[in-house]
């Protein structure tokens, strides 16, 4: 796999902080893998997340270099970014079909009819029940989970080839935390895009993730294939978060999820 984006030395400062939220980091995002991002709560995890997409705040300091290999990307159209918290992604007061079909009208140039139909075959394939009535439904008349499956239709909608999740599913419960971390899994595979998963839970990313990258403080602690890390970890925190963990001797949810 060659590398879609090689980042050197990436450094984020968000304004009016003196402590840098990410430094130093060297890591090579390979095309069509599934990247896990790991790390406890303030490692660095959103800011790397919202570094590669573009989408720091203003004021943010960006020190080192993104280079891709695909030309400079453009959030909504070549990368998908999905939210911890589908509520707040979402529009209280615009449709779903509307929500889903906007990105894909903007970035894709489809007329109102074409949008409508993208977003009913995004809603189909996120197994959203009754796409079709979905379509009218507010986000309010949706379950969480549906919810999610709403956002990754609607960040899916305008065919990026990278996604970009960022701890997608820890406003769920366990079961459809499973499901959607299923349904990621087999969207990616399906439409042969690069995955970057975030999240704090490294039993979740084991189930799936091709390479995990481990970050601390800021930093990145150690990365590699996620078998070989999780057999094999090179750095004592790595080993302490695998060993904290209760759930890593159990299957991952993911298998447990119906494949
Ligand atoms: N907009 C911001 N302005 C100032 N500091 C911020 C901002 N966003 C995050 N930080 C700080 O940057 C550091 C890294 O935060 P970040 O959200 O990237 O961590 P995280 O690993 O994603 O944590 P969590 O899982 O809790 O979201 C933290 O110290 C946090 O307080």
């Amino acid at each position: 796999m060659t590398a879609l984006c090689e980042i050197r030395q990436l450094a984020v400062t968000y304004r009016g902080e003196t402590m840098p939220a990410l430094k130093g980091i060297d890591l090579d995002i390979l095309g069509g893998e599934r990247l896990a991002i790991i790390g406890e709560s303030g490692s660095g995890k959103s800011t790397f997340a919202r570094a590669l997409a573009g989408l720091l705040p203003d004021g943010a300091v960006v020190a080192g270099s993104l280079r891709w290999s695909t030309g400079q990307p453009r959030a909504g159209r070549d990368i998908g970014f999905v939210f911890q918290d589908p509520s707040a992604s979402l529009n209280p007061v615009l449709t779903i079909g509307e929500q889903v079909a906007e990105g894909a009208r903007r970035h894709l140039g489809l007329s109102r009819r074409q949008g409508e139909a993208r977003a009913l075959e995004m809603l189909e394939r996120v197994h959203i029940p009754d796409p079709a009535k979905a379509l009218g439904a507010f986000p309010h008349q949706l379950s969480g989970g549906q919810r999610q499956r709403v956002a990754i239709a609607a960040a899916l909608a305008a065919r990026p080839g990278l996604l970009i999740a960022d701890e997608p599913t820890s406003a769920l419960d366990m079961v459809v935390q499973a499901e959607i971390v299923a349904l990621l899994d087999e969207l990616v595979r399906e439409g042969g895009m690069t995955l970057v998963f975030v999240t704090h839970d490294i039993a979740l990313a084991s189930g799936f993730a091709d390479r995990v990258a481990i970050f601390r403080d800021g930093m990145l602690v150690e990365t590699g294939a996620t078998g070989k890390v999780l057999a094999k970890p090179q750095a004592a925190y790595t080993a302490a978060l695998i060993a904290s963990h209760r759930d890593l001797a159990t299957p991952p949810l993911i298998r447990e999820a119906g494949r």
